[in-house]
């Protein structure tokens, strides 16, 4: 991993403007990340976090402060910054050939390198059996894995997640973020993920940037200490523990994880 910042955030803010009222989403965002680190957002709901991924990726203008890839001022898409989405985003009318072929096919990249490279990817993310199989045949973490074959297929130097698990079950989170973990590590990408999840941040991060309630401020940075390789024994390290613990005193054990279906007990007085 390099020291040099590949993308900073400057003194970032984010003021919506309502018909009736303005919502300071964002303010005074700083952060820098280096190549080849795993970045973690967290914070309670509404702090920000989708806010600032976007941000990052040149989807959102802020109202001040700036955004730069290697130094360099970002004002839009660009093209060392791959995006995955929020729980479903594949195509449903594509295979999972055709799903993971469509960045290439959007850059112009003839047929034969296209099905070449997307291979390559379908069968780092474990899919190779699958490559004609649509959507609906899949399982959830399968068609999460098939949208990020379609992002890493067209080897962005920086991959920005925003809660690509959020779906799936806290197991199967778990052992797709190892299985992202081990991809990214071979094409050395850069990722920025928002979760909900405190132990899917605290097993896959370099450094974990927890944000305060809105308007999100950075309340603090951890940077982790659990080595890489990781896998599902870094989950019974005291290591692992003491990061888990120290984000949920950071949070206040705020449920974080408010957009899942599953009902919760009420809670009388
Ligand atoms: N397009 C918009 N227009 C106006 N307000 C917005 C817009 N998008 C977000 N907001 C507001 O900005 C704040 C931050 O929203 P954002 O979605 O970034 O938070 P978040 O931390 O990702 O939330 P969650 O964890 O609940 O997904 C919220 O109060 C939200 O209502």
């Amino acid at each position: 991993m390099s020291a040099e910042p590949l993308l900073t955030v400057e003194k970032v803010t984010k003021t919506y403007t309502g018909k009736e009222a303005e919502v300071t989403a964002l303010k005074d965002i700083d952060v820098s990340v280096s190549k080849g680190e795993f970045v973690s957002v967290v914070g309670p709901s509404g702090c920000g976090k989708t806010t600032l991924l976007e941000i990052m990726a040149g989807l959102r203008e802020p109202t001040s402060g700036s955004v730069k890839v290697r130094g360099q001022e970002i004002r839009g898409p660009h093209p060392s910054i791959g995006i995955v989405f929020q729980e479903e985003s594949t195509f449903p009318w594509r295979t999972v050939l055709e799903n993971v072929e469509f960045g290439l096919q959007m850059r112009g990249v003839e047929k034969k390198e296209r099905r070449e490279r997307a291979r390559e990817l379908i069968s780092l993310v474990g899919l190779s059996e699958f490559e004609g199989a649509y959507p609906h045949q899949l399982s959830g973490g399968m068609r999460q894995r098939v949208a990020i074959a379609r992002t890493l297929v067209t080897r962005p130097e920086i991959v920005v997640m925003d809660e690509p698990f959020g779906a799936l079950d806290e197991q199967t989170r778990l052992i797709l973020g190892l299985e992202l973990l081990n991809i990214v590590e071979r094409t050395e990408a850069t990722v920025v993920l928002v979760t909900h999840s405190i132990q899917e941040a605290a097993l896959l991060s370099d450094k974990i940037i927890v944000l305060s309630a809105r308007p999100g401020q950075i309340k603090t940075v951890i940077h982790s200490t659990l080595p890489r390789p990781k896998d599902e024994v870094t989950l019974t390290t005291p290591e692992f523990a003491s990061i888990t613990q120290r984000l949920w005193s950071l949070l206040e054990g705020r449920d974080l994880s408010w957009r899942s279906s599953r009902k919760r007990p009420f809670r009388s007085k």
